[in-house]
């Protein structure tokens, strides 16, 4: 039995002549220290799987459960609650952060309200030098850091309930090259430490060959394609993966 797995889910928005089926009888599946990618072009219900994981969606068919528990199941609040299992990080840290809090009170907030057990300043600067901030920043608020130092502080955040799996939503989407290496990086080596099991959601394939071992193409909703990261992208199976690989723009040697 897989810890997250998601069993012929369906997530449809709206009602009536207005329903439209984000996502179609998706079947997947992660353990603790594994990685998997969500792949598909824009619109292909990436984000929509990454919100019905955690919870924030309701399925209109199928279920997601962790270790066999509906995720309806899990504690509200304390050990073994959804919100200490399951983290979403989402693209942009300006609508996800709260900017009349301090960096500090933020990451304590998360530490309090999910019931973790720890020296909530000592934590806090723990935390903030995980992510390669400086911990005598916890005062600042949000505005006063940049784009990149701020997904850092959502990720601080999310980390600070020590989550079961965190998943990525486009995390690097907004963010320069060169800072957007940076947060892969520390990504990869938290994931490496941590044993935590990782979904990144991205439309770069190459994101998603950084990071997962395993790879889901979505498309319209459904999975085309699921396999070995390498496999699916030295070799892929389905024609529209391989239009997707074939898309990517490549800089002029
Ligand atoms: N709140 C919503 N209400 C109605 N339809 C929605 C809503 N959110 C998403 N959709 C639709 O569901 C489908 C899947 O959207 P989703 O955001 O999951 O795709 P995605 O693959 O994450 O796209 P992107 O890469 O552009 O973020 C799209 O057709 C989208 O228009």
């Amino acid at each position: 039995m897989s810890e997250l797995a998601a069993t012929g889910l369906s997530v449809r928005y709206g009602s009536g002549r207005r329903a439209h089926m984000a996502l179609c009888d998706v079947t997947v599946a992660l353990n603790r220290g594994e990685s998997l990618g969500l792949a598909g072009e824009s619109g292909s219900g990436k984000s929509t799987l990454g919100k019905a994981l955690v919870g924030l969606l309701d399925p209109y068919a199928g279920e997601v459960s962790w270790a066999g528990k509906p995720l309806s199941a899990l504690p509200r609040r304390g050990p073994g609650s959804r919100s200490r299992t399951l983290q979403l990080v989402f693209q942009d840290p300006n609508s996800s952060l709260n900017q009349r809090m301090t960096v500090g009170a933020t990451i304590a907030e998360a530490l309090v309200v999910n019931q973790i057990e720890a020296d909530v300043p000592v934590e806090v600067a723990r935390l903030l030098e995980v992510v390669g901030l400086d911990p005598r920043d916890a005062g600042r608020y949000p505005y006063q850091f940049s784009g990149g130092q701020r997904q850092r502080i959502a990720l601080a955040r999310a980390l600070a309930v020590r989550p079961e799996v965190m998943i990525c939503d486009e995390i690097t989407s907004s963010l320069d090259v060169s800072v957007q290496a940076q947060i892969l990086n520390l990504l990869r080596d938290i994931h490496r430490e941590t044993g935590m099991g990782l979904i990144v959601i991205s439309h770069n394939l190459d994101v998603v060959h950084y990071l997962c071992r395993t790879v889901c193409v979505l498309r319209n909703g459904e999975i085309v394609e699921h396999g070995q990261t390498e496999q699916v992208f030295t070799d892929p199976r389905d024609e529209y993966t391989r239009e997707l690989l074939a898309a990517v723009p490549r800089l002029p040697s």
